[in-house]
């Protein structure tokens, strides 16, 4: 959203091998928040793994099940922290969906070089054989400007440390972060 949220809810979005999981990691262990990942939202609203999804049903499939993992993270109680899966800004309800949550959307992002690097062969992940830089070029393409236009907070994670990530999350809820 823009703005502030009214509760402690911290949405971490942005391409595969960016940060999420690390900086959401870091958030909650500093702030004693839960941290959900997009793999575990995935599987408590549709009782099944990211990877079944993908293997029974492919590319439709698994964008279904992120935006019912999205909606769960939004139903879920504050304070949260939340790893959001990265193709939901290609479905346009979860565009929709992001713009008018009630929460502080970050948007983590570095250069395709950098994420090269972090995804190595690539193989463990989607979408990205046979070639990684490739895949996530034309992924960042088409997503990076609907991430800008969605961030209430914009990080580079590749010239901000996971702390400062999170120093800079924590200034921007203000004093939601630090309830009375
Ligand atoms: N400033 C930073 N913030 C977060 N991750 C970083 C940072 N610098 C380097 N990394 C590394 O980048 C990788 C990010 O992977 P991960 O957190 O799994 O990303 P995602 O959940 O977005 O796919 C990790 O190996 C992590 O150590
Ligand atoms: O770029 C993508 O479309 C995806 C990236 C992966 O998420 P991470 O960003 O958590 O690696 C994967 O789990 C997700 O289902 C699809
Ligand atoms: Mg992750």
């Amino acid at each position: 959203m823009t703005g502030q949220p009214s509760e402690a809810r911290v949405l971490l979005m942005g391409m595969m091998a960016v940060g999420k999981s690390t900086v959401g990691g870091a958030l909650a262990a500093a702030t004693g928040w839960p941290y959900v990942d997009n793999d575990e939202l995935v599987l408590r609203a549709n009782g099944v793994t990211t990877r079944q999804v993908l293997d029974t049903g492919g590319r439709p499939a698994i964008r279904q099940a992120e935006s019912r993992a999205l909606r769960q993270a939004l139903a879920e109680p504050a304070p949260l922290v939340a790893g959001v899966a990265a193709g939901v800004v290609e479905i346009e309800d979860d565009i929709a969906t992001l713009r008018s949550a009630d929460a502080l959307v970050v948007w983590l992002h570095a250069p395709i070089e950098v994420l090269v690097q972090r995804v190595g062969t690539g193989e463990d992940r989607p979408w990205l054989s046979p070639d990684p830089e490739a895949a996530l070029r034309r992924l960042a393409e088409g997503r990076d400007p609907i991430y800008s236009s969605l961030a209430d907070l914009s990080l580079d994670t590749s010239a901000t440390s996971t702390g400062e990530c999170v120093q800079r999350i924590l200034d921007a809820l203000g004093p939601l972060a630090h309830p009375s």
